[in-house]
């Protein structure tokens, strides 16, 4: 079958966007991880599906796949590209649009500037909620990557991430810690991590070592995890610029109760065909 694909990217974290409302298509982990090779197919750090939505109430569902083929339950910077490609694809005219996701479900505002703002909803820092094995406690958690200990904030965004604030962000131990903590036997489902350099308490600079991918350019998720993790232990004030490799993205959160707001931009790159 001939699958015909738009290549997106937020901040350079880049997907494969698919209209499955038009056209039934359904991907087995095989043909995902073919497709996101950098050699042997497209190359993606995330495919995402566009699907007819089974609430009504909603516009669209859209399924999220890393590139290692597991499903996951949310993507920030693939929700605003996702908005951007139902738009462009003139799948809808709204620029409100209501999306079911694994998490639930997510609204996206389409701004002015070609920005995009999504309402992530409410994180959550239960234990239980991504799932990490620990008793909950209101300050931070250590858990042992290798030799050496590390203090970490557990976020759920509808996905798990492990935030690590850190003073200097250094290559090495995002490359080597990143791959210890993401499988580490707490995290059962696995976990995203972040490594955050609080600059001031509206800026930082992150680093996000994905599940089911390695580092990516930009992790929007991940973003507001380690935001919402800093403003819980004090060290942010609620708005907040996150400096991403891939660029900016702008984070709002109000506290315990409130949804996360995200922006940032969201950009085609090609459209093509490829054999599935
Ligand atoms: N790049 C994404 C997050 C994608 C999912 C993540 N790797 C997971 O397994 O939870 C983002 O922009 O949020």
């Amino acid at each position: 079958m001939l699958l015909k694909f738009t290549k997106m990217h937020g901040l350079g974290n880049d997907f494969v966007v698919v209209d499955a409302v038009s056209r039934k298509v359904f991907f087995n982990k095989q043909q995902i991880e073919r497709l996101s090779d950098r050699n042997w197919g497209i190359g993606f750090d995330q495919l995402l599906v566009v699907e007819p939505p089974t609430n009504p109430d909603m516009d669209f569902r859209y399924r999220i796949y890393n590139s290692d083929g597991s499903e996951v339950e949310h993507c920030g910077n693939g929700a605003r590209c996702f908005a951007k490609f139902v738009l462009d694809r003139e799948l809808t005219n709204k620029r409100i649009i209501n999306v079911e996701t694994k998490r639930g479900a997510i609204q996206l505002r389409v701004i002015d500037g070609g920005l995009v703002t999504v309402d992530m909803g409410a994180p959550s820092f239960e234990p239980k909620d991504l799932p990490f094995t620990a008793e909950p406690c209101d300050g931070l958690y250590k858990i042992m990557a290798g030799e050496t200990e590390y203090s970490i904030t557990p976020v759920s965004v509808g996905n798990p991430h492990a935030v690590i604030k850190v003073d200097q962000l250094i290559d090495d131990e995002v490359a080597t810690v990143g791959p210890l903590i993401e499988g580490h036997e707490r995290f059962p489902r696995n976990v995203n991590v972040g490594f955050m350099q609080v600059i001031s308490p509206d800026e930082i600079n992150l680093r996000v070592y994905e599940r089911g991918v390695g580092e990516t350019q930009a992790c929007g998720t991940g973003a507001c995890a380690a935001v919402v993790a800093g403003i819980k232990q004090g060290w942010l004030s609620p708005k907040v610029t996150a400096h991403l490799r891939g660029g900016d993205l702008h984070i709002e959160w109000q506290g315990e109760g409130f949804p996360i707001l995200m922006t940032g931009p969201a950009a085609k790159v090609f459209e093509g065909q490829i054999y599935l």
